[in-house]
C-alpha cells in the first residue's frame, strides 16, 4: 500500500526531483506531461565527479482523461507560474475534494494562482530551495538542495509524513517573509543570468554583482512594504552565497532563455515592480530591466 497517491503537474526540474523524493518515500507517483517520455531519471554528481543516474518508478500520462478516477491525495504543481492556465485540464482532472495541492513555485501569493482549482484550505504554498535543470523531457540534473519551505499548518505535517520526509519540508510561521526572501534572490539572480545568458558564475563580476545588489535592495523595500520581515544584509549575503554555487549552476529563468521558452519574469521581478507600485515604493532598476526580459520572452 503506497503512503500516498500523487500527481505531479509540471514534471520538469523541480517536479521531477520531488517526484523522485516522493517515490523514494513510498508514494504512488503519476507524472502529467505534454511531451511523453519512457522514464524519469535524476542525474547527480557522484563522489568521483562522474554522473550518477537514478530511475524513478512513476506512471507517465499525456492525457488528463487517462488519470485514474480514484482521486489523488496530493498534487504537486511545479510548472512555471505563467503556465498554470495551460495545465488547467490537468488540475481539473486531478484535484478532487480530498486532494491537497502543493504549489512548488517561485514568487509570492502562490495560493491565489490556484484559487480556481482548489479551496484555500487544500492549498499548501511552497518556497523551493534547490538547483536543478530539466535537460530534456524525463531527465533532470540535480545540482544542489532539495528542501521545501512551507507554512506551519496541518497540511505541511501531512506532506512531511506521507509524501516526503521531515528534513525535506521546513516549516515556517511566517510564510510571507519566506516567499519574499526567496523572491528577493530570484528577482536578481534569475534576471542577471537570463540577461547575460550566463550561469551564476557571472555574479563573480563586480559590475554584475552591483546590478544584482541594486535589484535586491529594491525588492527588499517592496517586501517590507508588503509586511515581510526580510533580514538586513540579505542582498550582500545572497551575492556571496550565489558566487559559491556548484559549477554549471544557473537559474530556472536562464534555462528557459537557453531553450527559447517564455520566461517567468512577470512572477519574479515583474511582481516586485507591480507590488512596489501598489505601495508607492520606487523600483527604478527593476523597471529598467523588466522590458529587456519581456523582449527576450515575447520576441
Ligand atoms: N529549477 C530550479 O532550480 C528552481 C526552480 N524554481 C521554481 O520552480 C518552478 C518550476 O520550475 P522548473 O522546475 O525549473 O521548471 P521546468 O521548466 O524545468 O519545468 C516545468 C515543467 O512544466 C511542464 N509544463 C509546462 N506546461 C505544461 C503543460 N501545458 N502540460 C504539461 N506540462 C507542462 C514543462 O513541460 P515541457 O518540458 O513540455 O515544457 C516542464 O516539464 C518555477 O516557479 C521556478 O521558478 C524554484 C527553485 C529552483
Ligand atoms: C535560487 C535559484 C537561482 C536556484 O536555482 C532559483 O530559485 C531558480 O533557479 O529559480
Amino acid at each position: 500500500m503506497p503512503s500516498a497517491r500523487i500527481a505531479v503537474i509540471g514534471a520538469g526540474a523541480v517536479g521531477g526531483y520531488f517526484a523522485a523524493r516522493a517515490a523514494a518515500a513510498g508514494a504512488e507517483v503519476w507524472l502529467c506531461v505534454r511531451r511523453a517520455f519512457d522514464r524519469l531519471v535524476i542525474v547527480s554528481t557522484g563522489a568521483d565527479g562522474g554522473d550518477v543516474e537514478a530511475e524513478v518508478p512513476a506512471e507517465v500520462v499525456t492525457d488528463p482523461a487517462k488519470l485514474p478516477p480514484y482521486g489523488f491525495d496530493w498534487v504537486l504543481l511545479a510548472t512555471k507560474a505563467h503556465q498554470i492556465p495551460a495545465v488547467a485540464p490537468w488540475l481539473t482532472a486531478a484535484v478532487g475534494p480530498g486532494t491537497s495541492v502543493a504549489v512548488l513555485q517561485n514568487g509570492v501569493r502562490h495560493a491565489e494562482r490556484v484559487a480556481a482549482f482548489a479551496h484555500p484550505d487544500q492549498v499548501l504554498p511552497a518556497v523551493v530551495y534547490i538547483n536543478a535543470e530539466a535537460e530534456r523531457p524525463g531527465v533532470v540534473r540535480h545540482r544542489a538542495g532539495g528542501v521545501l519551505q512551507v507554512p506551519d499548518v496541518l497540511l505541511a505535517e501531512r506532506l512531511a509524513e506521507r509524501v516526503l520526509t521531515a528534513g525535506e519540508v521546513r516549516l515556517t510561521e511566517d510564510f510571507a517573509t519566506a516567499a519574499w526572501t526567496k523572491l528577493c534572490v530570484n528577482s536578481a539572480a534569475n534576471t542577471v543570468t537570463t540577461l547575460t545568458g550566463r550561469r551564476l558564475e557571472v555574479l563573480r563580476r563586480d559590475d554584475v554583482a552591483q546590478l544584482a545588489l541594486a535589484i535586491m535592495k529594491e525588492a527588499v523595500a517592496v517586501a517590507r512594504a508588503d509586511g515581510a520581515e526580510v533580514p538586513d544584509g540579505l542582498p550582500e549575503f545572497t551575492v556571496r552565497r550565489l558566487r559559491g554555487q556548484p559549477p554549471g549552476a544557473g537559474t530556472s529563468m536562464l534555462y528557459d532563455r537557453l531553450a527559447g521558452r517564455r520566461l517567468e519574469h512577470e512572477a519574479l521581478i515583474g511582481a516586485v515592480v507591480r507590488i512596489g507600485a501598489e505601495y508607492g515604493v520606487p523600483t527604478p532598476t527593476c523597471v529598467t530591466v523588466l522590458p529587456l526580459l519581456a523582449a527576450i520572452s515575447d520576441g
